[in-house]
């Protein structure tokens, strides 16, 4: 079997070194919108059993991202003044920060009709799909982090972003361009948490 040096070690390195890169690290320029498709574009060859696609993007920029603090922000208010829970500052947070970001896509998990294949299926290849978009972006450059914090696990907000019952929201991915190098990470060795059986 030939194996192509170039290509493990482009992969190898990309996806050792991708890195979550939240808000605060952002210089504040807007990420060029055809980057972002490029990232979409890679998210649909993510795998999904039966080919069901589960994945649903909505992609906030510009006056969108104002639009979508606005929204989440009345969404928070209804549901936690209702319930006993609103925070000020949770609320004022929701209202004002999306424009820290260059675009932020509202990542959503879209049953098909016949309920192909179990709901943990569906919720796995989303997933890969966005991961499918960290490595993009880490390969231009670029930072991103998925948010499940906010009002992604609020039933009242599904419809927002065209979810209906059965489907998941799973969370919001911010981009913007890194304005300093950022710190790596760490994980428990490989051995702690893989066997193998010969
Ligand atoms: C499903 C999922 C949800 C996440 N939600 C959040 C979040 O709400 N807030 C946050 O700061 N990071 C969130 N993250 C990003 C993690 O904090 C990040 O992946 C972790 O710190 C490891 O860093 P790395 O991605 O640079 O390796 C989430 C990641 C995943 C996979």
């Amino acid at each position: 079997m030939d194996i192509d040096a170039s290509k493990t070690e482009l992969v190898n390195n990309l996806i050792r070194t991708r890195r979550s890169v939240f808000q605060q690290q952002y210089s504040g320029e807007r990420v060029d919108d055809a980057i972002v498709a490029q990232m979409l574009e890679n998210a649909r060859w993510a795998p999904t059993h039966k080919l069901t696609e589960p994945w649903q993007f909505i992609v906030f920029t510009g006056d969108g991202l104002r639009k979508l603090g606005e929204q989440q922000a009345a969404v928070y208010k209804r549901v936690t003044e209702a319930n006993g829970s609103f925070k000020e500052e949770r609320y004022q947070n929701l209202l004002t920060k999306t424009v820290l970001s260059s675009h932020i896509i509202a990542v959503g998990m879209k049953r098909d009709e016949k309920k192909s294949v179990p709901e943990l299926e569906e919720l796995g290849a989303v997933f890969c799909a966005v991961q499918n978009m960290y490595l993009t972006a880490a390969a231009y450059g670029i930072g991103c982090y998925l948010s499940s914090g906010g009002v992604t696990y609020f039933e009242e907000a599904k419809e927002l972003f065209g979810l209906d019952k059965d489907d998941k929201l799973l969370g919001f991915l911010h981009i913007g361009i890194p304005k300093t190098q950022v710190p790596d990470s760490k994980r428990k060795p490989i051995e702690d948490k893989a066997v193998w059986v010969r």
